[in-house]
């Protein structure tokens, strides 16, 4: 037992993300790859390849996962824990599928999976195990026999997630003019999702309205707020709101949307809100669009004066909090106990989906939950 490395039984750690276009023939084909079998009307399609557009094609998140993925490697190597990190994608090159072949010919039996959604719900979490069975079921079909692979618990709540998102507040609470800084909101942003997917999100029991999705970005809203009234000796009031929302008008998503929320608090005479975006990992194009674009124009058009806190990116903090992730689950897969670190009410999520989590529209085979067929067989080896 004792001469085994800290990350066994795993051979490598795989980071697992949404994927951008990286130039102007990109967007399309990168928007079809995005949407194939979601019925996002074409509108919304035109509208959102305009926002790539505007930033010449190229969405920031890729050169974001590179940042990332060299700081993994960096700071795994410096810390004696000798655990190769691959990356792959849902959405673009390098895809899923092809990091997974190469991991199979590297050898690779047991992986981990590191995904860029902190949340459970659909979209942040089944959709990705989707796409891991997908690739699998590939694999296996090439005749190739692929690892096992696993993925991390939900790290919303990880201090490593949540402290540079409380230095970000508080750093863009400093970017406002002085007279406002006092009284400003602060409006911690998400993902809009239909509340149909919100209400199922998670182990939905025991979560109400908005099932985990809602009460675990609530649950970090609160946390980063008391941090930051402790740390600035100011109370001020916050809302959780939505950004970015797709999908056909009649079906409900939740709200209220970022730019609404703005004429709403402005019309109520706040005098400066700070915008931050604890949904994301990165400040990728939902954010530098949909929040430094999109919503700061509206704020404009109001006279309301915002600032954007920066998410957490390649930030030591989470970097570290990745490491301590790994490690954790390492020791859990071979039966220790180890510390589970959260911060908030909720507590530390569970490291295996259960049956039912978050479930699609059309049940597909998801790995790397206990509803998977790919986990339970490579498990007893
Ligand atoms: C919860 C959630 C996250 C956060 C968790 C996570 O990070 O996974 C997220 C992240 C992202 N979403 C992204 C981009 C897009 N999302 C779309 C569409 C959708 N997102 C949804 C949800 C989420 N999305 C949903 C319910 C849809 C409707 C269609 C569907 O049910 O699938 C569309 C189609 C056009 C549109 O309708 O907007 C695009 C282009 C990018 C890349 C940004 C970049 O390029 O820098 C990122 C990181
Ligand atoms: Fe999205």
């Amino acid at each position: 037992m004792s001469d085994q490395p800290a990350h066994a039984p795993y051979d490598a750690l795989l980071l697992l993300s949404f994927g951008g276009p990286e130039g102007p023939e990109d967007v399309v084909p990168f928007l079809e790859n995005v949407t194939r079998g979601r019925g996002i009307p074409r509108e919304r399609l035109r509208e959102v390849g305009q926002h790539y557009f505007l930033f010449g094609g190229v969405s920031p998140i890729n050169d974001q996962n590179r940042e990332l993925l060299a700081a993994l490697r960096e700071d795994l190597a410096a810390h004696g824990v000798d655990l190769p990190v691959y990356w792959g994608n849902r959405n673009w090159a390098p895809y899923l599928t092809d990091t997974l072949r190469e991991m199979t010919a590297a050898g690779h039996r047991r992986v981990l999976t590191l995904t860029t959604s902190a949340y459970a719900s659909y979209s942040g979490c089944r959709q990705y195990r989707e796409n891991l069975a997908d690739a699998l079921a590939t694999l296996t079909a090439e005749g190739l026999t692929p690892p096992r692979v696993d993925k991390l618990r939900h790290y919303f709540n990880h201090p490593g997630f949540v402290r540079p998102m409380v230095d970000a507040t508080i750093a863009a609470l400093g970017r406002l003019p002085d007279d406002v800084r006092a009284g400003a909101r602060l409006a911690f942003t998400t993902h809009s999702i239909p509340t149909s997917a919100a209400d199922a999100s998670g182990p939905a029991e025991g979560h109400g309205d908005g099932g985990a999705y809602v009460a675990e970005h609530l649950d970090v809203a609160r946390t980063v707020a008391a941090a930051v009234r402790e740390e600035t000796g100011t109370d001020r009031p916050w809302d959780l709101v939505y950004q970015s929302r797709s999908g056909a008008p009649h079906i409900p998503w939740l709200e209220p949307d970022i730019c609404d929320h703005l004429e709403t608090v402005h019309g109520e005479g706040a005098p400066a809100v700070v915008m931050v975006p604890i949904g994301f990992v990165s400040d990728h194009m939902e954010v530098t669009y949909d929040l430094d674009t999109e919503a700061t124009a509206k704020a404009a058009e109001l006279g309301l004066p915002v600032t954007r806190a920066a998410t957490v990116g390649a930030d030591p903090r989470f970097v570290a909090a990745v490491r301590d992730l790994v490690l954790e689950r390492a020791a859990s897969e071979r039966g220790e106990r180890p510390e589970r670190c959260a911060l908030g009410a909720l507590g530390p999520s569970h490291d295996l989906c259960p049956v039912g989590c978050c479930p699609a529209r059309a049940p597909r085979p998801a790995a790397a939950g206990a509803d998977s067929p790919y986990a339970q067989g490579a498990s007893t080896s």
